[in-house]
């Protein structure tokens, strides 16, 4: 539902979805139909008006059951501009090292460790980790945030058009690093995307399509 009271809305018709480890399903449909609104569900932003979500069998959360804090790094996310997402004045490293200790408690050589591996899986070059978010290129700013997502060992990623702000070149090799990574590491992915190509790459598709006009 959008809105509240008598100007709410049913902008997502009913929708069921299995994602597995190391699964990445592309989301598609018309300008509007409700994929957005599905990833912000899945990250737990937006309740759903009723039904729910799951990850790894347990409830995630619902229309009046908001994702625990404990388990706040089981879904993370990857988003559309990803500079923006990074605090300006903080090195990627020092934000990635923030997200560690908050989501996983971990520190010191393990957080370094995850780090590390976490830029490997999203072909990060490891001198980038001390940069500041605007001394990177789009490109550099997404596998930083790609990396971050990965570095708390998330069970689902969910990337709302990931790479439509890159220019084609780019954007093939992060979604290259994306879908690698989420397979890599076992992850389940939700991937938003208007680009029939990005589409097909992953390891299935389903199509949303908009609820009838009340
Ligand atoms: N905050 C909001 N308040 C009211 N309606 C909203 C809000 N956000 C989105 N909507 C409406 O919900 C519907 C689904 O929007 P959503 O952004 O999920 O679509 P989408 O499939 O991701 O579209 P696009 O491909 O254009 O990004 C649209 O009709 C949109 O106008």
């Amino acid at each position: 539902m959008h809105g509240r009271g008598r100007r709410a809305r049913r902008v997502l018709a009913p929708t069921s979805l299995r994602i597995h480890a190391g699964e990445s399903v592309a989301v598609v449909g018309r300008s509007g139909a409700g994929k957005s609104t599905l990833a912000d569900i899945v990250l737990g932003l937006r309740p759903a008006a009723d039904g729910g979500v799951a990850v790894s069998g347990e409830p995630w959360c619902g229309p009046s059951h908001r994702p625990e804090r404990r388990r706040r790094r089981l879904v993370q996310g990857v988003p559309q501009d990803p500079a923006a997402s990074f605090a300006p004045r903080s090195t990627v490293r020092r934000s990635i090292e923030q997200a560690l200790r908050r989501l996983t408690g971990a520190a010191g050589g393990d957080a370094e460790a995850m780090i590390r591996r976490a830029a490997e899986l999203a072909h990060l070059d490891l001198g980038l980790l001390d940069r500041r978010p605007a001394e990177l290129s789009g490109g550099q700013a997404q596998r930083a945030a790609i990396a971050r997502a990965l570095a708390v060992e998330p069970a689902v990623l969910v990337a709302d058009e990931p790479t439509s702000a890159l220019d084609p070149e780019t954007a093939l090799s992060v979604s290259t690093a994306l879908l690698a990574g989420v397979e890599a590491a076992r992850i389940g992915m939700l991937l938003v995307t208007h680009d029939p190509e990005l589409a097909a790459r992953c390891s299935r598709t389903t199509t949303i399509v908009a609820p009838p006009a009340p």
